[in-house]
């Protein structure tokens, strides 16, 4: 990949790393943030670094990673599902690119983006939604601060509205066989003034009355 990154130079997508090895090089600050991105998704991660941060030693010391105490080596990779050279030597993040890319394995290069074959962007978690901005490795202070304007509009409320709308979203599954009244359904049930109610009503227990509710929301909503 040459200079200069550009959008379609990127796909976006949602992983799936549950006890999966995931290799993390370095233990700066750089390699703290990804390995906390990784532990939350609940990844295996193993962590080489002769030199830890205090934060990503206590995880070792608590179990939570599994840390060799010492330089990179090739052998690391093996096996891994992703990596990440996050240590402050460039000559170092790449040579584990070029071993990272012969065995097939994709490599974040945190002095080098587009040296590697993805990107992080920032996130915002309200449970299970899932929010990321990124600027395509132009600029991380800006899809940081986006995500930090992200969470004022969508609060810690948004953590129960998806758990409402899951279980909301079952419901008309389960009960609404058309798909084209499904989606007006699921529309009219995704407003904020519908999101409202279902925080603060009991409804959601009686599906007719649910169903009921949401038919009248996607009337008013088609006027
Ligand atoms: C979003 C976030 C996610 C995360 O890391 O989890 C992330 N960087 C974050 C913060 C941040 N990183 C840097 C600064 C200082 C300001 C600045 O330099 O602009 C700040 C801001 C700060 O610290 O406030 C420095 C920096 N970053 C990269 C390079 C090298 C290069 O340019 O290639 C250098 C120069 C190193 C040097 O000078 O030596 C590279 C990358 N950083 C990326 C992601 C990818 C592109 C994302 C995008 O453009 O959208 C990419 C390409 C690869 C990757 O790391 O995946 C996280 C914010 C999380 C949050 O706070 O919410
Ligand atoms: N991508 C990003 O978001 C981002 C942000 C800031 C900086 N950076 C870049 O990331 C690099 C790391 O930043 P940092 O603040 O974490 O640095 P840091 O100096 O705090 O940490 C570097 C770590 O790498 C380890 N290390 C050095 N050589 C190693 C090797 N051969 N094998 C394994 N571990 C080794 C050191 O022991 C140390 O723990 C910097 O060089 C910088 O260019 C990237």
């Amino acid at each position: 990949m040459g200079e200069g990154l550009t959008v379609s130079d990127w796909y976006p997508v949602l992983l799936k790393v549950e006890g999966r090895k995931c290799v993390v090089f370095g233990g700066g600050f750089v390699a703290q943030r990804k390995t906390e991105g990784l532990l939350q998704a609940r990844a295996d991660v193993r962590l080489i670094s002769p030199r830890l941060t205090p934060e990503l030693r206590a995880w070792a010391e608590a179990g939570r990673l599994l840390w060799t105490e010492r330089e990179a080596e090739e052998k690391d990779l093996d096996g891994a599902m992703l990596a990440f050279a996050a240590t402050d030597d460039p000559d170092a993040n790449r040579s584990l690119a070029d071993a990272a890319r012969i065995r097939g394995i994709p490599i974040n290069i945190a002095n080098a983006g587009e040296a590697g074959e993805f990107i992080l962007p920032a996130v915002l978690r309200r449970g299970g939604l899932v929010l990321t901005a990124s600027a395509s490795g132009a600029g991380p202070a800006l899809a940081a601060r986006i995500i930090d304007e992200l969470a004022e509009r969508y609060g810690p409320e948004y953590n129960e509205n998806i758990e409402a709308l899951r279980t909301i979203r079952g419901i008309v599954k389960s009960e609404v066989a058309n798909p084209s009244e499904r989606r007006a359904l699921l529309q009219a049930a995704v407003t904020d003034e519908a999101l409202e109610e279902w925080r603060s009503s009991p409804r959601l227990q009686d599906n007719a009355e649910l169903l009921a509710r949401l038919r009248q929301r996607a009337i008013d909503r088609k006027g």
